[in-house]
């Protein structure tokens, strides 16, 4: 039987459709999991967290600074409050339970702040030094700067490389992490690319975009992640 991944959705403003990129669908199929798109159900949220084998956290817009104690900043971009809620208390249950969790640009972030960590709404306006572009202006599969990854760390283990190119698509990043985890992979300007937990076996966010890279490192992450979530799967089986 193969893993049940949930698969967090986005939605636009009107609220009218949920949304996963079909970049994401495949990354999580591709590794042998099946992807189950969650809605924003939260009164559903004990049943979901208990059948899923994993969790993945795509990206997505903002996250609502409430969620860490700040007042909107005004280069704050669109936030889905629903979608933080549900994906808060989801995160909660599955840290709480120890499942798999893999989490990608916002879901990097979310992660952090339901773990205790903090983030920048905008680290053009309220980073005071000179930034690489994270932005950039070239197609998703191009790894345009370097992350510079902890040795020993899950993303080293997972990945055997202590540094390699990576895509950047996000104007908010982590600012610090919780004692529970560590940063494991940073750009060359300091901007916190990967967090992991030191408490489980597999909860990792990247601030960028594997789903959207066709090279090898990031086949990896989804391969040791989907071995993480059948290993969950069979303990409790
Ligand atoms: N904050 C949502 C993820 C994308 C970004 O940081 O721009």
């Amino acid at each position: 039987m193969k893993p049940l991944i949930g698969v967090t959705s986005s939605m636009e403003m009107d609220q009218s459709h949920y949304a996963v990129t079909n970049r994401n669908i495949k990354a999580i199929s591709r590794v042998g999991g099946i992807p189950l798109m969650l809605p924003y159900l939260l009164e559903d949220i004990d049943q979901i967290a208990n059948e899923i084998d994993g969790l993945y956290l795509t990206g997505g817009y903002d996250i609502d600074p409430i969620l860490f104690g700040e007042e909107p900043h005004p280069k704050l971009g669109t936030i889905i409050p629903e979608r933080d809620q549900f994906e808060f208390s989801l995160i909660k249950k599955l840290l709480e339970m120890g499942k798999p969790i893999l989490g990608v640009c916002r879901g990097c972030q979310i992660l952090n702040i339901v773990a205790g960590g903090d983030m920048y709404q905008d680290i053009y306006a309220q980073i005071d030094r000179e930034l690489l572009q994270h932005t950039q202006k070239a197609p998703l599969k191009h790894g345009s700067h370097f992350v510079n990854v902890l040795k020993g760390s899950l993303l080293h283990q997972l990945t055997g490389l202590e540094k390699f190119r990576i895509n950047s698509w996000h104007h908010q990043a982590n600012r610090s992490v919780p004692d529970t985890f560590q940063i494991s992979g940073e750009a060359s300007d300091g901007v916190i690319e990967a967090i992991e937990s030191k408490a489980h076996p597999f909860v990792l966010g990247l601030q960028w975009h594997p789903e959207g890279m066709d090279d090898e490192g990031s086949l990896k992450i989804y391969q040791g992640f989907m071995a993480a979530c059948l290993e969950y799967k069979k303990k409790r089986a």
